[in-house]
């Protein structure tokens, strides 16, 4: 467990201090992939390096498991920061030293010997998907390449954490995925809590379970992303949610009444179960209805699908109530009537 207390970070500034991060109190969970959204600004970055002390906190506490970090002297720092990984949006990596010399670095400076070092680089290389590409320099990788290496340092340790700041923001959506695959695919297999920070928020929605939206030094909004998808509440975390599902939709819909007046049109929410899926063909082959798809979108999160179709259900009375009332109370989809036939 991480549990942060009271955190805040003021830069002194020439005119106005700035305070960055402003007595932000959190607690993640072992094993979790958690992720803070922020816009520019928000504080994002200054929260991520306070957590192993790249910066110095004006205040509070940070615990990682019962380690109290902010206590700690430098040498101490040290060995604690052997567990806490981190990974960056330019890599940061060695431009002189190969890829697995930059692997063996931490490896080096935590005085593993050498053929230990050389066996832990061969293992790490192999979980990174970089085999061939060993003796390769940084100037010769692609930005994914270069990702993986600094995935493959950051884990050199075996550390309990790994802390992402803005780990796939140089990249390009495709490579993005593939990297957040293979954090993913880290934390099952080694159990790691990772800590991602970003402003993208289908980063957020691909690989997180919990979410927490910065705006001006603070939390302002927590949950699980699903249920952040599903009732975001403050007005900045809205807007993240329509840069993965859109927000045209309720100006679309007295288009929709209009042009499908007199019909039966109902909105259906899905969240969470995959059971649901097939629901659309499952009606249509229960009932005499038939039902068309107007306008909606679902998309996957790592607790579900979530989204929303409108559909217009054709057929005769009975059974479309017969229908709707089997989605109602047979399924987890909400029925929403957006219009019924006259
Ligand atoms: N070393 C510093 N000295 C003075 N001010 C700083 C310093 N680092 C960050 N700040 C200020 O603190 C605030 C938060 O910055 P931070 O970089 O943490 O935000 P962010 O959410 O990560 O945004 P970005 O993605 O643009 O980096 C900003 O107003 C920034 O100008």
């Amino acid at each position: 467990m991480i549990s942060i207390k009271g955190l805040r970070k003021v830069f002194q500034a020439k005119e106005d201090n700035i305070t960055a991060v402003d007595r932000l109190n959190l607690d993640i969970k072992d094993g979790e992939i958690f992720g803070v959204i922020g816009y520019s600004g928000a504080g994002k970055s200054t929260f991520v390096r306070l957590l192993n002390r790249l910066e110095e906190p004006s205040e509070g506490s940070i615990k990682i498991g019962d380690r109290e970090i902010t206590a700690l002297n430098k040498r101490d720092l040290r060995l604690a920061r052997q567990e806490i990984g981190m990974i960056f949006q330019h890599f940061n990596l060695l431009w002189s030293r190969t890829v697995k010399d930059n692997i063996a670095f931490p490896l080096e400076i935590a005085g593993v010997p050498k053929e230990e070092r050389e066996r832990r680089v061969l293992e790490l290389i192999q979980l990174v998907g970089l085999a061939g590409r060993e003796n390769a320099y940084p100037s010769q990788l692609s930005g994914g390449q270069k990702q993986r290496v600094g995935i493959a340092r950051a884990l050199a340790n075996n550390p309990k954490v790994l802390l992402c700041d803005e780990a796939t923001s140089a990249l390009d959506p495709e490579t993005t995925n593939a990297i957040l695959d293979l954090l993913v695919d880290i934390n099952k297999k080694l159990g790691l809590t990772i800590i991602l920070i970003t402003h993208e928020m289908h980063v957020i929605r691909k690989i997180c379970n919990q979410v927490a939206v910065m705006e001006n030094g603070k939390i302002v909004e927590q949950g699980e992303v699903l249920e952040v998808f599903l009732k975001p509440k403050q007005s900045v975390t809205k807007k993240f949610v329509e840069q993965v599902m859109g927000s045209g939709e309720d100006d679309d819909l007295e288009q929709l009444q209009s042009t499908y007046k007199g019909e039966d049109i109902f909105r259906l929410h899905f969240v969470g179960d995959s059971a649901n899926q097939a629901l659309i063909s499952k009606i249509a082959k229960q009932f005499n209805v038939d039902i068309n798809i107007l306008q909606g979108k679902i998309t996957q999160t790592q607790m579900g699908a979530y989204g929303n179709l409108i559909v217009q259900i054709n057929g005769d009375e009975r059974e479309k109530d017969n229908a709707v009332a089997f989605i109602t109370e047979e399924t987890s989809v909400e029925v929403e009537v957006i219009q019924r036939a006259n």
